[in-house]
């Protein structure tokens, strides 16, 4: 029941009843992570063992959904390898929700560093300091080209050096905190400069910190990882949806925005699709509101792992979605948006009262020399309406390729 649960929230799920089937199927393939039920076993000590055996075949979370453990008994089996434990009585929707923010705290993203510094010399050595230490870095020497880059390469934290020939750090944050969509990025400054007066006159001017050039490559990582860390999850309250995880309205079409001006730079085709799901005031009517926010959940997990990134998707409205396809044509991105959709009436979703399958329209359009955000929503949004309008549960184009 609640490997169906997960099923319907777009993870692939084998059940296995005897801890030897598991074994054997564990050798052969690699799972995002390993679900244990103490259920199944009669004893603590039985579950001990195998989560022992189960730790020496690979290294995958594994996660214990536990009913009756005791502290030590759950000491125990954290020492044996189990890396989390979800309470018993559980629903899939919180299970879902568990796996997904383990596997993410599982697979952390490296924070990425745009370093401006007109110096190569002391450019490189912050980017190499920065990769050695896992991160990801990129080195610029000419600060005019910094919204380039903020666009290109989206870091999570800009280094800045102070003092270059022809503008100075403090005046580049200046500018670039004119920008409501990099108001927020925290801005390091990276100069010899070591008087007191100085280093806060330049953080007035917006910069998060201030750090001496060259000195302490300890103090510079932690420095770093701080504020990084400290914007990414602030990002992540700000412009994400709560229900979905997924980027709200305006940050998805800023988002846009930034793809549609990297397509144009580099000359390469963008699609948009608009998804919404079909005679959703029935699935609320018919099996409650909460089944309709699981619904929406289980098409947003999907569209989260079909896109080429997650935050190539927007929840657009209650049960609206949008999804970027870069470097796509529009037949190709009809393909695959219907392909999404075969997946999504494939799920099986589980109400208290009954189990039912839902089904999604979606419009797809194609981004043209010319064209601004918002003619490119509108166009994917006459295809969705054409979609809906021919019966819904299909892939509708604004108009047929070659059609002015
Ligand atoms: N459960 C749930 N329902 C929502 C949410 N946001 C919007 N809705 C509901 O979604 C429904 C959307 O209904 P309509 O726009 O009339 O369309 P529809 O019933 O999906 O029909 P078609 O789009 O024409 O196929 C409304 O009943 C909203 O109350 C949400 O976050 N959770």
């Amino acid at each position: 029941m609640l490997a169906d649960g997960l099923v319907s929230f777009g993870f692939d799920c084998r059940v296995f009843q005897r801890p030897a089937a598991l074994l054997v199927a564990l050798a052969e393939s690699q799972p995002l992570a390993v679900l244990l039920d103490d259920a199944g076993l009669e004893s603590g000590l039985a579950m001990q063992e195998l989560v022992q055996r189960l730790s020496r075949i690979g290294n995958w979370p594994m996660v214990l959904l536990s009913g009756s453990q005791t502290i030590v008994s759950q000491i125990q089996l954290l020492r044996a390898g189990v890396s989390d434990f979800i309470a018993k009585p559980c629903d899939a929707s919180k299970l879902a929700d568990r796996l997904d923010a383990l596997l993410e705290n599982n697979e952390p993203v490296p924070y990425r560093v745009l370093v401006v510094d007109d110096s190569v010399a002391s450019g490189h050595w912050a980017q190499k300091m920065l990769e050695q230490s896992g991160m990801q870095a990129k080195h610029i020497q000419d600060p005019l080209e910094i919204f380039l880059w903020l666009q290109r390469y989206k870091p999570d934290l800009v280094l800045m050096d102070i003092y270059m020939p022809s503008y100075t750090g403090d005046e580049i944050a200046r500018i670039v905190r004119q920008h409501p969509q990099y108001d927020g990025l925290p801005i390091v400054f990276l100069s010899t400069e070591t008087r007191l007066g100085h280093q806060l006159s330049a953080r007035r001017m917006g910069g998060e910190d201030f750090l001496v050039k060259n000195n302490d490559v300890e103090h510079l990582i932690s420095t770093v990882t701080i504020v990084a860390d400290r914007y990414r999850r602030l990002r992540r309250a700000l412009t994400r949806d709560s229900l979905t995880g997924l980027l709200s309205h305006t940050h998805f079409t800023n988002r846009l925005q930034s793809e549609l001006f990297l397509a144009t730079q580099s000359n390469r085709p963008l699609a948009l699709a608009m998804i919404d799901i079909d005679h959703f005031k029935h699935v609320n009517d018919n099996h409650g509101h909460l089944t309709g926010d699981a619904v929406i959940k289980s098409l947003a997990r999907l569209l989260r792992h079909a896109a080429a990134e997650p935050d190539l998707v927007g929840r657009y409205g209650g049960e609206e979605f949008c999804v970027i396809l870069p470097d796509t044509s529009l037949i190709r991105a009809a393909q695959k948006v219907d392909e999404w959709r075969e997946r999504f009436t494939a799920i099986s979703h589980i109400a208290p009262d009954a189990r039912f399958t839902s089904s999604f329209s979606a419009g797809v359009a194609v981004f043209e020399p010319g064209m601004t955000v918002r003619d490119l929503i509108e166009q994917a949004d006459q295809g969705l309406y054409r979609a809906k309008e021919a019966g819904r549960n299909q892939v509708g184009l604004a108009k047929m390729p070659g059609q002015r």
